[in-house]
């Protein structure tokens, strides 16, 4: 019986995914094997030594000590992309926000009082005062096409924008995916000197904290837009707040709705609404559940964002081993040297490393006894060992 300990409400999609005759999913339990979690911050909190696997049902990891986790051989699994049309769709409501200045027109048509004659004169009178622009006349840069970038990217060029990406990392993927009539900026800088609006799709991390900054905002057209639905700390709020002031910056759309920002005329700040769907919270679940399934159950890795990708199909009459290790040299030889003196057959293996982390998929003829795991569990490197 696997036990799987919930941190935050998952849709129940995903948690179908877990047969109750194999899994015990609560969000209160002992000794868990694996964690599911959404935005709860796991910094704070001891992660019992009995979990092996972590799934975040969304995209960002930030929350998640995940080389606190890797020192300790526990693979963490995201939901890659499963969230991206919900905040595409935001982003883009966002940018229609800005443009046409909705929620400052709603606000003031809401606070009219007098009879309907009255308030007819007065939405005339006052509507000049909301006088917007149309998404074809200007230019949107997008930092980071990864998943929800490209989908903002295309999404923006179909609606007649002119749109520059920059992710010097974009996968083969990615980039098969983004529109060709999306250009490239050079930089940041390039991206923000040529930009109208720029909305940022990068996770949280010591290279981008604080990137969207006083410097890169003096370079956007005057009466700018920055969009940040990726995280707070991505920008420097005290210079977006100096920048919406000074008229350098027309709006600040995000999805944090902070001390900092969240009072100031010109920001729309929602609730951490991106992924907030009920199709997005299914597909999220969904996926990581399959993920950790498969994990629990034969060892396979997909979408970690610490370990490699590692999928073996079983041999049938084996015993899988899987085994997190130090990606140092000699380990498959050491762990097969073990294997072999305890007369035991190889039927199959796989081994991947990614950074300075290395994972070893075995399946073994028949049964592995006990003390062959233990002789493994000492080799020097070696982060963890089961036998499913
Ligand atoms: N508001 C919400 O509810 C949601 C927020 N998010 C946030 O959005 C972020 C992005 O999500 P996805 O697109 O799904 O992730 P992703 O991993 O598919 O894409 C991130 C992209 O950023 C690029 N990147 C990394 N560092 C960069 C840098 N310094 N400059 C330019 N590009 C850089 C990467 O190469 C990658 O292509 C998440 O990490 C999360 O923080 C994601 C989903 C929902
Ligand atoms: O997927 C992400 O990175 C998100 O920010 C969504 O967070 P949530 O699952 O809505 O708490």
């Amino acid at each position: 019986m696997f036990r799987v300990l919930t941190l935050n409400n998952i849709s129940v999609r995903g948690l179908e995914r877990l047969p109750r005759d194999r899994y015990e999913v609560a969000s209160a339990l002992s000794d868990p094997h694996a964690v599911l979690v959404r935005s709860a911050d796991m910094h704070s909190i001891d992660i019992p030594a009995s979990v092996i696997g972590v799934g975040r049902a969304g995209a960002g990891t930030n929350n998640i000590p995940v080389s606190r986790l890797s020192a300790r051989g526990v693979p963490v699994f995201n939901a890659p992309g499963a969230n991206a049309n919900a905040v595409k769709e935001l982003v883009i409501t966002g940018m229609f926000l800005a443009a046409r200045n909705v929620c400052q027109a709603w606000d003031y048509a809401r606070n009219l009082k007098g009879s309907d004659e009255e308030l007819d004169v007065a939405v005339e009178q006052g509507k000049k005062k909301f006088v917007g622009y149309e998404l074809p006349s200007r230019t949107l840069g997008v930092i980071g096409l990864g998943a929800v970038g490209v989908e903002v990217a295309n999404a923006a060029h179909l609606l007649g924008m002119r749109v520059l990406g920059f992710d010097p990392q974009i996968t083969v993927q990615r980039a098969w995916q983004l529109s060709s009539g999306v250009q490239q900026a050079l930089s940041l800088d390039d991206l923000f000197s040529r930009c109208d609006m720029v909305t940022v799709h990068v996770p949280l991390m010591e290279a981008t904290r604080g990137f969207v900054n006083a410097a890169r905002l003096r370079l956007l057209k005057d009466n700018g837009v920055v969009l940040n639905f990726s995280r707070a700390a991505i920008v420097d709020e005290k210079a977006v707040v100096d920048a919406l002031d000074s008229g350098k910056l027309g709006a600040y759309i995000c999805d944090f709705p902070t001390n900092a920002v969240k009072h100031h005329p010109k920001v729309v700040a929602l609730p951490h609404l991106g992924a907030s769907t009920g199709e997005a919270e299914e597909n999220c679940a969904i996926m990581v559940a399959d993920t950790l399934k498969d994990f629990l159950e034969n060892g396979n890795i997909r979408h970690s964002v610490n370990f490699p990708e590692a999928v073996l199909p079983r041999t049938v009459n084996s015993t899988r081993l899987s085994i997190a290790n130090e990606n140092v040299p000699n380990m498959v030889g050491q762990i097969s040297t073990a294997l072999a003196n305890a007369k035991l057959n190889i039927a199959d293996l796989l081994n991947k490393s990614r950074g300075e982390l290395a994972y070893t998929l075995i399946d073994v003829d028949g049964q592995v006894p006990a003390g062959v795991l233990d002789q493994l569990r000492k080799i020097d490197g070696v982060l963890n060992v089961r036998a499913l």
